[in-house]
């Protein structure tokens, strides 16, 4: 008897990033999100980093050209829907996504600007943020930075809700459609808002801050299960909705691993998560 004969293709999504070995973030992330969302994940593997639940204890890089090929091979293929990058490594790795994606049909283009792991080790060569800024931004449907992020592409130093709107605004000049600044790291907020700006209008969504240690992968996360809604067509507020919401949850569900920082996780939408 054959089997799988049956089912319809999923709707496909491409991550672009690096290896995490602890399974907490990274292109591990995104293949659980997107496999919870109802979507067959793909990889363009940028860095295989040296991770556990304590810190990154270093990397290493794919070559750029390895990693453009990753993209055209599953895009002449199989297609993509739509992408999201992560951790880019280098300024070659990044002018090499952006040649690739002028090559092939990404579908919508969500730029997570990866700069450091959550304690602080850094993802990004010095001298590729002006690479992110002038051949991803501009290239990008949404861009996704926490605050660190946004200081460090934009010199911003956000202390407020009206800053994030001031930083948003900053980093749509880039080139952007949209621009979403992520404020779970403004520790004085009593809430985790977040501001979407396609250039005219404002959006807000703003959602609860657990008090939780275990945020690993809270940012691939979201981008992902955007990257999950794009892919069927619905516009970039309907998306984020869609990814704060899942997030939320995502920390609601994440879990103690190892001595250090545990993982969010998007468990809670399958069926039968307990095994
Ligand atoms: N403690 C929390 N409780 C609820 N939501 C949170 C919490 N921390 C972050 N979030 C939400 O998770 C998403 C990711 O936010 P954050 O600003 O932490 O991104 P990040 O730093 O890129 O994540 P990562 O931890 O993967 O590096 C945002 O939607 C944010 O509002
Ligand atoms: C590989 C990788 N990508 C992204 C992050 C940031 O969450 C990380 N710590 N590791």
């Amino acid at each position: 008897m054959r089997v799988g004969v049956g089912a319809a293709t999923p709707p496909r999504v491409l991550t672009i990033a690096g290896s995490d070995s602890g399974g907490g973030a990274g292109l591990q992330a995104d293949l659980r999100t997107l496999f919870a969302c109802g979507v067959h994940g793909m990889t363009a593997v940028t860095a295989v980093t040296v991770q556990n639940s304590l810190g990154v204890s270093g990397f290493t890089e794919i070559p750029a050209e390895v990693v453009a090929a990753q993209i055209e091979a599953v895009a002449t293929d199989i297609g993509i829907g739509a992408t999201k990058t992560g951790m880019l490594a280098s300024a070659a790795i990044i002018e090499a996504v952006a040649g690739a994606v002028d090559r092939v049909d990404v579908g919508p283009f969500v730029v997570d600007p990866v700069a450091a792991s959550m304690h602080g080790h850094q993802l990004l060569a010095d001298d590729a943020l002006e690479a992110l800024r002038t051949l991803l931004f501009p290239r990008a449907t949404l861009v996704t930075p926490n605050l660190d992020e946004v200081r460090l592409i934009t010199g911003i130093e956000v202390r407020s809700r009206a800053d994030q709107r001031k930083a948003a605004e900053a980093l749509h000049a880039y080139g952007s459609e949209w621009v979403l600044v992520k404020g779970g790291h403004l520790w004085d907020d009593p809430e985790c808002l977040d501001v979407l700006f396609d250039g005219s209008e404002f959006v807000e969504f703003l959602g609860p801050r657990y008090d939780v240690e275990n945020t690993h992968g809270s940012g691939d996360t979201l981008a992902s299960a955007i990257c999950s809604r794009l892919v069927r067509g619905e516009s970039v507020p309907e998306a984020v909705r869609f990814g704060k919401d899942f997030v939320v949850r995502s920390v609601a569900a994440s879990y103690p691993l190892g001595g250090g920082v545990g993982p969010v996780s998007p468990l809670w939408r399958l069926p039968d998560a307990e095994g």
